[in-house]
């Protein structure tokens, strides 16, 4: 065919897999499935243990051959195409990466388009931009796979399934196997990847929390593999079918689902900010329990205890923990940082990280409830939406 890069949307058909076993007539994998991945989209499959989600991606290339049922890519039935050229349009990422370990991670990038025919110096030239483009140092194109952290492999698993540049990506727990700081960044980077790249993916993972944030739609999938349900993430949360989806879920998706209400339009009180080095005179002229440390760009540092002050502000007087929401970012990424203050007051940045000013859990809610009953604005703006309070300086 080569699968092309206009239309390359995968169609689940009716497609059943079932493995026949000497004790009993055989058990069932995947059950009936019927669901499409829209092309330039991520699709998650997500369920418990032993749903089908592996059975499902392995179908798409063929590693598994369905009982009954058909898959089709643009509109082809995949059986009817040779498997080495059904593999070439299809990028494949697992966990734990998969590498070669006797290979450098330029070979290892390089390995599927070489045998593809590109000759060497286009493949390694394309090759050093993935691995820039995934976040990796050019240095590290000559180590070997034992030679990087997880996280690090991840990200040559995720540049080797890009390299031969396919238009579909199938990706079985690929960020699993990473500690939760770490998972964060690469899911981070994958968006910002996808965001350019917009291949059609279907992504497994039995965390529903990466599966909200990642995908455009979510399939839950139950054990006997039968699709539970197939919707946006929003929908997701907000009005599971039954009560399996919404065991699965969560008992937290209210608060998950505010990852999706845009933070509106807000009043936010202008902070008296310091600089390291501030005196204690000036620390305590704020008149509060807390002055917020901001550096040179104006880009919040933490916050800092006027009592604990004795004669200046020093970096270890900086207290970190709060999250830094940001005004174009999420309802929760707002509650959250107030919540996760020390001072009560959530700290808010511009995109470019410049603080614009805080607001408290108490006046972050109004907001949550008022978006429930549907109300479109709840807050007059100025001009960049943004309104301050209090006259103070920042
Ligand atoms: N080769 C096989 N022979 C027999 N049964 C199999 C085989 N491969 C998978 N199964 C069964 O099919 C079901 C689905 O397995 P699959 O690996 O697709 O689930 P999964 O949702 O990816 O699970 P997990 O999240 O634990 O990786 C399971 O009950 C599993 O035991």
């Amino acid at each position: 065919m080569p699968l092309g890069t206009l239309v390359t949307m995968i169609r689940f058909d009716g497609v059943t897999k079932s493995y026949a076993s000497a004790a009993n007539s055989g058990s069932v994998a995947v059950d009936d499935l019927t669901l499409e991945a829209p092309t330039g989209q991520i699709t998650v499959l997500v369920g418990p243990s032993g749903c089908g989600k592996t059975t499902t991606l392995r179908m798409v290339n063929r590693m598994i051959t369905p009982t009954s049922g058909t898959i089709s890519i643009n509109g082809t039935d995949t059986a009817s195409l040779d498997t080495a050229e059904l593999r070439r349009g299809i990028g494949y990422v697992i966990q734990h990466a998969g590498l070669f370990p006797h290979r450098t991670v330029l070979d290892n990038v390089t390995t599927v388009p070489r045998l593809l025919g590109t000759d060497k110096a286009t493949a390694r030239r394309r090759a050093m931009e993935l691995i820039e483009r995934v976040g990796l140092d050019p240095s590290m194109a000559k180590r070997y796979p034992a030679q990087l952290s997880g996280g690090q492999q991840q990200r040559v698993g995720v540049a080797r399934a890009l390299a031969a540049d396919p238009p579909v990506m199938l990706m079985d727990e690929p960020f699993s196997a990473v500690d939760p700081v770490v998972r964060e960044q690469l899911q981070n980077e994958f968006l910002r990847l996808q965001g350019e790249l917009g291949k059609t993916i279907l992504f497994v993972t039995h965390d529903i929390d990466e599966a909200v944030k990642l995908g455009d739609q979510v399939a839950v999938l139950r054990v006997g593999g039968r699709l539970a349900q197939l919707a946006p993430p929003e929908t997701l949360l907000a009005d599971p079918v039954d009560d399996f989806v919404a065991g699965f879920v969560g008992r937290d998706r209210g608060y998950r689902a505010l990852a999706f209400a845009d933070a509106p339009e807000l009043e936010l009180r202008r902070e008296t900010t310091v600089r390291l080095g501030a005196s204690v005179d000036d620390v305590r002229s704020a008149g509060d329990d807390w002055v917020l440390a901001v550096g040179d760009d104006g880009e919040p540092l933490g916050w800092v205890r006027v009592a604990a002050v004795e004669r200046e502000v020093t970096r270890d007087l900086l207290q970190r923990g709060g999250t830094v929401a940001t005004s174009d970012g999420s309802l929760r990424a707002l509650l959250d940082a107030a919540l996760s203050s020390p001072s009560g007051r959530g700290v808010v940045a511009d995109p470019d990280g410049r603080l614009l000013g805080t607001i408290t859990a108490s006046e972050v809610v109004p907001v949550i409830e008022a978006r429930q009953r549907g109300a479109a604005r709840v807050i007059a703006t100025g001009p960049t939406g943004i309104r301050h309070v209090d006259g103070g300086t920042t």
